[in-house]
């Protein structure tokens, strides 16, 4: 079986990681691709629905490892709900939500060997302090303990009129607040759904959303070459 697609250059990640890197966007009327349409690429990446497993062989065979799964879920907003008064971070808690991010998300497909061990750290520190200014994401929410330190973030994005997408979420201990939080957030806007998307691996996470009243939405596998 062959594989049919585009490529697309990923130019936030190759200036980010300083790989070139691309995606390929799986499309059954595109060209059948081959090796040499990678060899430009330091970096290819696929996404591919979990339930694909004829396209998973057949890229494979183009050199393509497996390198993560991964679940996305979606949250229905009810009209009314607890509203758990989380702060919006600010400008002088980037330090603090940088250190966290950085060591917080132990499970990544920015790991090991295909990025630098420091790759995956300073990719979630980036995306939060993009969040807190409003960049990617469009905010980013904060707990914090008495003494003022932060104990949990979640950062969020308006995809279109109803829907909202979670960013991060971390916090031990806090991830029921911080999904009323997200949802508070989405009501506040009159959006109706949550997104949200974990690691395969990440059972914390997903216990999470689904006691929070997420369901699965649908499940792929990230490859790279
Ligand atoms: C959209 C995204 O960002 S997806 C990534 C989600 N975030 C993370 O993975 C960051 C690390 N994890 C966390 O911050 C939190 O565990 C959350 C937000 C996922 C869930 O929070 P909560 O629902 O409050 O659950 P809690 O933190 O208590 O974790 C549940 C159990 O999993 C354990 N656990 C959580 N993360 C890990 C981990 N990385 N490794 C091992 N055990 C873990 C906890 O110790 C806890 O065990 P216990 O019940 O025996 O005490
Ligand atoms: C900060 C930032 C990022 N981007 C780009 C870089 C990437 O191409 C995408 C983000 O990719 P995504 O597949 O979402 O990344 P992850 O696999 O790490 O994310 C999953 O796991 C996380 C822990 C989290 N749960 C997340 O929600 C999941 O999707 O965006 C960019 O263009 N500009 C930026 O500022």
């Amino acid at each position: 079986m062959a594989v049919h697609g585009t490529i697309e250059e990923l130019a936030w990640e190759s200036a980010f990681f300083g790989l070139r890197s691309a995606i390929i966007r799986l499309q059954p009327t595109a060209p059948a691709l081959t090796r040499a349409d990678f060899a430009p690429w330091d970096r290819v990446q696929v996404k591919l629905a979990a339930s694909q497993t004829q396209q998973l062989d057949a890229l494979q065979q183009l050199g393509f490892s497996l390198v993560e799964g991964e679940i996305d879920l979606a949250l229905q907003v009810s009209a009314e709900g607890r509203d758990p008064a989380a702060s919006i971070a600010s400008a002088e808690d980037i330090p603090a939500l940088r250190q966290m991010a950085s060591e917080i998300f132990v499970q990544s497909r920015f790991r090991t060997p295909w990025y630098a061990s420091d790759d995956s750290g300073r990719f979630y520190a980036q995306w939060v302090e993009n969040a807190v200014k409003g960049v990617f994401d469009h905010q980013c929410l904060v707990f914090r303990a008495e003494n003022g330190g932060i104990t949990g973030f979640v950062s969020l994005r308006q995809l279109n009129e109803q829907e909202a997408r979670i960013g991060l979420l971390a916090g031990r201990g806090v991830g029921e607040k911080l999904m009323q939080a997200a949802c508070q957030w989405a009501r506040q806007r009159q959006l109706t759904l949550v997104r949200v998307a974990t690691q395969l691996g990440n059972t914390a996470a997903l216990k999470r959303y689904i006691q929070s009243g997420a369901n699965v939405e649908s499940t792929a596998l990230w490859l790279y070459r």
